[in-house]
């Protein structure tokens, strides 16, 4: 196994000084799928965005493939893809000309662009809207959109930042399965999300980070033996939260009289 992304005490601050990461260190092999989770607020876009060579600002090591990202960010870019949560699309292109317009970034040529686009497009039930203006869709149709915009250059690391807001069930069914077939064909997926029972289920490793610091590392079943608990919303809620969500809620309640 070959390591594709190390992170050596990543330390980040944004402009108020606060440090956000405090010194993450984590390494993902090849062909991993790896479930990065945390409460609000506990870094895990940031991770990514550093990751993917949009925030400089940092101190520590990330090298992704080998290289080093803070020399070599447009290498590394070429060959990684990202799949934001409600990124602001240009909703005034059709989705053949926004993936155009991502494919060129990637030197593909347009006859290439045209045929994953639409292949893509129909595969994912957008056949009927593949020349319709974005600001016309919905939710669930633009992060399908966003899903083939960070896929369409066929990269060999993936990172997905909440990748099934909006979608609907078959389409989380679908985008499972693409997410499993791209592990066998050797493809590292690095995997940012809420939704508990999915990162459980297509994790090989879970990434449990805090306020800026990883809390636990292990496949579901270590965690679980380690946690005595039976799914990963118990673990989680154990490591990051409180029992006091029932009288949270009431006092929530309360506060609405
Ligand atoms: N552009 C920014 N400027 C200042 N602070 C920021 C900025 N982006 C994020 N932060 C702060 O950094 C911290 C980590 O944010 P980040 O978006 O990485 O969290 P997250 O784990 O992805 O949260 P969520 O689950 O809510 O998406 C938060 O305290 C947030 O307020």
């Amino acid at each position: 196994m070959s390591t594709v992304i190390s992170i050596e005490n990543l330390q980040n601050a944004y402009n108020d000084g606060q440090l956000v990461l405090k010194g993450i260190n984590l390494e993902v092999q090849a062909g991993e799928i790896v479930g990065y989770i945390g409460p609000n607020g506990a870094g895990k876009s940031t991770t990514i965005k550093i990751l993917l060579g949009m925030i400089p600002s940092f101190t520590g090591e990330v090298r992704v493939l080998g290289q080093d990202i803070r020399t070599e960010a447009l290498e590394i870019k070429k060959q990684v893809g990202y799949v934001p949560e409600n990124a602001a699309l240009y909703e005034v292109l059709t989705p053949v000309e926004y993936l155009t317009f991502i494919g060129r970034l990637y030197s593909m040529s347009d006859a290439v662009i045209q045929r994953k686009a639409e292949d893509l497009l129909h595969l994912v039930g957008l056949s009927n809207h593949i020349n319709s203006r974005m600001n016309t869709f919905s939710k669930g149709m633009r992060q399908k959109v966003l899903l083939i915009s960070g896929l369409i250059h066929n990269p060999e690391i993936i990172f997905l930042d909440e990748p099934l807001s909006g979608l609907d069930a078959n389409a989380v069914i679908l985008v499972k399965e693409i997410l499993a077939q791209l592990k066998t064909a050797g493809k590292t997926i690095f995997y940012s999300s809420h939704i508990m029972d999915v990162v459980e289920k297509i994790s090989d490793r879970i990434v449990i980070i805090n306020q800026g610091q990883v809390i636990a590392n292990g496949s579901f079943e270590e965690l679980k033996a380690q946690a005595h608990s039976g799914s990963l919303e118990r673990i989680f809620q154990g490591l990051t939260g409180d029992d006091t969500t029932q009288s949270k809620a009431s006092e929530f309640l309360q506060a609405l009289q």
